[in-house]
This record gives C-alpha cells, sequence and structure tokens, in this order.
C-alpha cells in the first residue's frame, strides 16, 4: 500500500518541466510545466482538445514526448524520469496507476477477479515466474492470501463488497467507475492518475466518488492527478488546480484562485479575454443550470 498519512508532505511528487509533444504538424502540448505536491488531489482542467489526456499518456509512458522533463520522487527518496521509461516499469516501480476515459474492464470476470488481476504482478514474483503456485508452494499460497485481502479492502472502500462474485459488467455504470479505481489502489500506487472518472455519473455517484477519493487521501496518503470536465467534483475535492488550453497552461492556483482568473472564464467560454467582464454573470447562470458541469 502506499505511504501512510503521517509521512505526507507537500513536497512535489510530480515535476512536469517544458513538456512538448507534436503530432505531426499539430503541436498538442507546448512547453508545458507544472508541479503536483505529495498527497495533494491535483486536477488538470481545460476545454476539450486542450491536451489534458495527452499530458496523461506522457506521465504514464503511453506516449514519448517529443521534448521535456517527467520526474517523480517517491516517498523513500527515490527519483525516476518517467520519459525515459516504459509504460510497464512506470507501472511497476515508479507506481504510477491509471485508469482510462473509457472504461477498461475484464466484464466477464467477477468483480473480484477484476482486482486479483491487477495483482498478477506480485502474484507472479511469488510464483517465482515458474509453476510453484500449482503445486501449493507456501510463499505463493501467502502471496494469494493477501492479494484476495487487498481486493477485499479496496471493495469495501468502494462499496462494492456486496457485488464482489457478480460479473463486472453486470455493474452500474457509476459502480464500474469505482471498480476501475479499486483495481488501480490494489496495485499499492504512490501516484494515482484518474482520466475522467466522473464522466457519466448521476450527481449521487459523483457524490459517492468524492467520498472515495478523499477516503484515498486521507487513508493511504495516495497523490491523485485527476482529469475532469465536473467542476462538482474538480471543485470539491482538489487542492491544486492546473488549467490547460491548446496544450499550453492558462492558470495554476487553488480552486477559488482558478475559477475567478478572466483567462480560465475566458478559454471555457470561447470569448476574448476583453468580453470577459461581461460574461461573468452568464457563467453564474451556466454552472446553477448544468449542475456545475463545465
Ligand atoms: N495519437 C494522436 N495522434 C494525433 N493527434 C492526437 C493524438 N492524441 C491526441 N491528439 C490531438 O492532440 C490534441 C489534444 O488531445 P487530448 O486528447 O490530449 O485533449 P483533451 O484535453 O484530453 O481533450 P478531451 O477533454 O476532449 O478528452 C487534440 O487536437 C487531439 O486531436
Amino acid at each position: 500500500m502506499a505511504a501512510g498519512a503521517n509521512l505526507m508532505n507537500n513536497d512535489p511528487i510530480l515535476k512536469v518541466e517544458h513538456l512538448s509533444m507534436r503530432f505531426g504538424g499539430l503541436m498538442a502540448i507546448n512547453d508545458l510545466s507544472f508541479e503536483a505536491r505529495r498527497g495533494d488531489i491535483t486536477a488538470l482542467i481545460g476545454p476539450n482538445g486542450a491536451g489534458k489526456t495527452t499530458v496523461f499518456n506522457c506521465i504514464t509512458g503511453f506516449y514519448k514526448p517529443t521534448m521535456g522533463m517527467i520526474s517523480m520522487t517517491q516517498q523513500s527518496g527515490k527519483k525516476f524520469l518517467l520519459e525515459r521509461m516504459p509504460d510497464f516499469e512506470i507501472t511497476r516501480d515508479a507506481k504510477v496507476a491509471r485508469t482510462f476515459q473509457n472504461i477498461r474492464m475484464f466484464s466477464g470476470l467477477t468483480v473480484l477477479e477484476n482486482l486479483l488481476v491487477a495483482q498478477h504482478n506480485m502474484l507472479m514474483r511469488a510464483s517465482g515466474y515458474t509453476i510453484l503456485g500449482l503445486f501449493g508452494y507456501s510463499g505463493y499460497r501467502r502471496a494469494k492470501e493477501q492479494s484476495i485481502e487487498i481486493a477485499k479492502h479496496w471493495l469495501e472502500k468502494a462499496d462494492l463488497i456486496e457485488r464482489a462474485d457478480d460479473p463486472a459488467g453486470d455493474l452500474p455504470y457509476g459502480a464500474q467507475r469505482r471498480l476501475e479505481i479499486a483495481r488501480a489502489m490494489c496495485t499499492g500506487p504512490e501516484f494515482l492518475c484518474l482520466d475522467e472518472p466522473a464522466a457519466g455519473l448521476n450527481p449521487r455517484e459523483s457524490q459517492a466518488l468524492n467520498e472515495l477519493l478523499r477516503s484515498i487521501r486521507k487513508d493511504t496518503g495516495t497523490s491523485i492527478l485527476l482529469i475532469e470536465h465536473d467542476m462538482s467534483v474538480v471543485m470539491g475535492i482538489s487542492d491544486h488546480v492546473i488549467v490547460l488550453e491548446y496544450g499550453q497552461k492558462i492558470s495554476d492556483g487553488t480552486p477559488d484562485e482558478v475559477k475567478n482568473d478572466p483567462k480560465v472564464i475566458a478559454a471555457y467560454l470561447g470569448v476574448e479575454d476583453e468580453e470577459v467582464e461581461e460574461v461573468i454573470e452568464q457563467i453564474v447562470e451556466i454552472e446553477t443550470k448544468q449542475g456545475g458541469q463545465i
């Protein structure tokens, strides 16, 4: 499991420096720098196509950035240069876990089995990468019991324990989203990247998600980086918000600072900076009508 809350401090766990990502003629990320502090929930927001998922893909090794440095420092002080590592090492060694915008799970396996599959690295190690497990090797048996305990712990936390033996595909949408987070937590991450965890959730499910994320921060000290369009989630649980537009950072601060930043308002409403004052009143109206979604 990740570092305990008592070991938490507020130094940066992740530093992104001068990151750029080019796809042919398109500069999706352009000289982006930001930090995520240890133990914080940091939100990455911005209009569609701003480059948020591309940043995630660079951090988690799905893309190799065109330029720039991404460093992560674990609680132990061990430092990793993520842009130089393959994705499986980022997960296994740096202890970065992620979820995806579109839910990816084994829908035919049970809820519990999905969480056991997530721990297969640990089980493979315990089997000595051989068939020792088949012969009841005690080290493997212990590792298997431990992985079931970890899975049960996260099923409780995600309020899914009653559904442990149901096929994952039968869960309602909001529960599937929580299962994805529980699955990521089973790998014991120090840094958890969530790509639009509230997408498609109703207000009650969003509330349950907020509670799960708050309890992860409080009980494990895991640092979270979150892409989200649902402002009730972003403003409700984030310690720090970074705003992107056209691959560049336009704002960086507390939720209140960012919410009132004219550049952010202009970006979301697609207006020039000088028109911002005129539309501030409209924002309040839009937020009220759409229940916090922008
Ligand atoms: N593999 C790729 N090849 C080419 N272009 C890409 C690729 N991935 C992303 N892009 C482009 O990079 C830009 C940023 O996309 P990205 O998905 O990172 O934005 P986003 O902020 O996550 O958007 P959304 O909120 O809609 O998910 C877009 O113009 C997108 O079309």
